[in-house]
């Protein structure tokens, strides 16, 4: 395992998509896919990474597909939100299963489940080596958890935003609807937000070329790329300002 001067981040965000959850069920959970993500954070950990992590609520609700079938939109959202409250809850018993600290921290005050947010005892929990799950969004609907963890990340001062996603990375256009799409290395936040490419909302990637964010999209699935990345390597597509080299 590389040692601790090897890594190349002290802080991150890590986005983790709620519908890689499922793994190969149908809605839910898979702790199949929990505890082999327990683990990849585990690594991070072990080499003194402060990891910040968003997940998302895709394998449970969302909030535009509950209002599609007819529910009122803000419903829904509160409904999406909730989910991402019991992914982080799921997401905490994991790492607590391999012995990895970890702290659940809610946008929605829920008293006697989880603590309510608050950055300075979130960059505390950080900075003494515990894992700080930010679950419930932003705790505003008709957002996103990308824009969840983009804030998130923004506030706690975090090197970086890291979304592991379905896809390899950024392409020209949805690689699960065009087999021709090709996938980008590099990327501006001009470029993402001017080609409009789906991979995360745009009100995400504005915030981050507000305050300079890098973000880098990669596959979670893919064994190892987490650790990689964190030690300078190059999975999937880096989004930030201008390339410098
Ligand atoms: N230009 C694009 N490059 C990469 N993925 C894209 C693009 N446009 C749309 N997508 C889709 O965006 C999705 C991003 O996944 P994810 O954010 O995990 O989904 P969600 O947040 O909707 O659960 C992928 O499933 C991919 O098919
Ligand atoms: O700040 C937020 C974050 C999330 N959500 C709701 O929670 C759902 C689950 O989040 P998301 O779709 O981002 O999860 P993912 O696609 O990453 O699994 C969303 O669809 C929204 O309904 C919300 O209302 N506000």
């Amino acid at each position: 395992m590389p040692g601790t001067k090897d890594k190349k981040y002290k802080r991150i965000l890590l986005k983790l998509s709620g519908e890689e959850l499922m793994g190969e069920e149908g809605f839910g959970i898979d702790p199949k896919v929990l505890d082999r993500m327990a683990l990849e954070i585990g690594q991070l950990v072990g080499i003194g990474v402060q990891v910040g992590l968003v997940i998302g609520g895709g394998n449970l609700f969302r909030g535009a597909a509950l209002h599609e079938a007819g529910m009122e939109r803000v419903t829904g959202d509160h409904m999406g939100m909730l989910a991402t409250m019991m992914n982080g809850l799921a997401m905490r018993d994991a790492l607590d299963r391999n012995n990895i600290s970890a702290r659940v921290m809610s946008a929605i005050p829920m008293s006697g489940v989880v603590e309510h947010y608050d950055r300075r005892t979130a960059v505390r929990y950080l900075a003494s080596g515990d894992v700080v799950i930010f679950s419930a969004g932003t705790g505003n609907p008709f957002f996103t958890t990308d824009s969840a963890a983009c804030l998130r990340g923004i506030e706690i001062g975090a090197e970086i935003v890291l979304k592991a996603t379905k896809v390899d990375g950024v392409y020209s256009a949805d690689p699960m609807k065009d087999p021709s799409a090709t996938m980008y290395t590099r990327l501006t936040y001009d470029d993402a937000l001017q080609q409009k490419l789906g991979v995360m909302d745009l009100t995400a990637i504005c915030l981050c070329r507000e305050h300079d964010m890098p973000l880098r999209v990669f596959r979670m699935s893919k064994p190892g790329a987490l650790l990689s990345i964190v030690v300078g390597g190059d999975e999937g597509t880096l989004i930030e300002e201008s390339f410098d080299d």
